[in-house]
């Protein structure tokens, strides 16, 4: 069945291309909706990644964040017009011990994979989750970054000592802010504080105990947990204040992304004895749990809707152009794509 496909070929240029996708009893065709830019794609359509890198992974569709509707089914699970999630991550295998986002034979959308710019995404069924009726579509697009988080968190759970007093989040952005609801209603008798750069970021975080600026923090504060949401050389800096910051025997969770290598201070992690939990991308029980957790935190449910950012309409390649750009230039939240090419 003939499909269009929006390709980043080389930084900043998308085509489109017609490509003969493959139905089987498992196929559910899917009409993106609405799309969310991650600071991955960000990366590819700007060719901030090394060479090898882009030529390894060009020509792909951008876009692992997104949802839209059930056009038509071959599985029997789904009814047409559904508003269903796209999980990004497609396992090919099953490992008792290594999940489906950490196996080298699984493929990620939007990374070396077709991601959610095309007319139409052949999805096998188990790759779709509903929309629950009470999430507004703009929040629905995004749902990969609280899976996201919520792999994080899952991830530190099973490192973590004890001590759950003080959970301590680097980072005032989109990541930052998702990983701080969650953690706030996950854990309602531990503190959280929220170490950032801007004053008026930070105030977007009005639901947390405490927030810091990063060049104001009193050096006698200490947490128990941390989380890495800042990424690029700021996750350098980062992981050197939570070196400082954090208790003997505590735990961090890496989750920021940097283009290049930075430089950490070993000594004092093992001189403290602290624990590092790396945690990349998310699996389909990571979306049921968010799912799940949308259900239950309904504050928590409302509060996303402040993440928001910029919305447009897209019907042409050149609004794809101008709103990256966009993105780019925006402060505050999540950029979601109306999308109707
Ligand atoms: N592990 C995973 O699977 C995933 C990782 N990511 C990664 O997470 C990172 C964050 O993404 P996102 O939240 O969308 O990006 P944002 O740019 O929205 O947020 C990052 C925030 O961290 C702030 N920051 C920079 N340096 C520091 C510092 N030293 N201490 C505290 N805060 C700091 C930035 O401030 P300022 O802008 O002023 O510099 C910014 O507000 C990215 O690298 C992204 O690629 C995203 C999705 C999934
Ligand atoms: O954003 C992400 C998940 O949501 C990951 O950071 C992203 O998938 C990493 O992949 P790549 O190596 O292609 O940047
Ligand atoms: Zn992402």
């Amino acid at each position: 069945m003939l499909n269009s496909v929006y390709r980043l070929v080389s930084p900043k240029q998308i085509e489109k291309v017609v490509v003969d996708e493959q139905v089987t009893g498992d196929t559910v065709i899917v009409r993106p909706t609405n799309l969310s830019i991650c600071h991955a794609d960000q990366r590819y359509f700007n060719g901030l990644r090394d060479k090898e890198i882009l030529n390894q992974k060009l020509p792909m569709a951008l876009i692992h964040e997104g949802m839209g509707e059930v056009v038509k089914d071959y599985s029997g699970e789904f009814e047409v017009g559904e508003r269903v999630i796209i999980v990004p991550n497609t396992p090919f295998e099953h490992d008792d011990i290594v999940q489906e986002n950490y196996l080298s034979t699984s493929k990620f959308r939007s990374s070396g994979y077709d991601g959610l710019m095309q007319e139409y995404v052949f999805a096998r069924k188990d790759r779709l989750v509903r929309v629950l009726p009470d999430v507004p579509s703009n929040v629905a697009a995004y749902t990969e970054l609280i899976s996201v988080a919520m792999h994080g968190i899952k991830r530190l759970e099973r490192v973590e000592n004890s001590d759950k007093k003080i959970f301590g989040v680097w980072g005032d952005g989109n990541l930052g802010y998702i990983v701080s609801i969650l953690l706030k209603s996950l854990y309602p008798n531990s503190k959280l504080y929220v170490f950032g750069k801007e004053e008026g970021k930070l105030e977007m975080f009005s639901f947390v105990d405490e927030t810091f600026t990063i060049d104001a923090i009193p050096e006698e504060l200490k947490v128990s947990n941390a989380l890495e949401c800042a990424g690029g050389k700021g996750s350098q800096y980062a992981l050197d204040q939570i070196i400082d910051h954090i208790k003997p025997q505590g735990s961090i969770a890496l989750m920021g992304v940097s283009e290049n290598p930075i430089e950490v201070r070993t000594r004092m992690i093992l001189e403290k004895g602290l624990t590092l939990s790396g945690s990349s991308r998310s699996g389909v029980e990571d979306f049921k749990d968010t799912i799940n957790f949308l259900s239950k935190y309904e504050t928590a449910r409302k509060r996303f809707e402040n993440l928001v950012g910029i919305e447009r309409k897209i019907t042409t390649i050149m609004d794809i152009y101008t709103f990256f750009e966009e993105d780019l230039a925006s402060s505050w939240g999540k950029s979601v794509m109306k999308w109707e090419i």
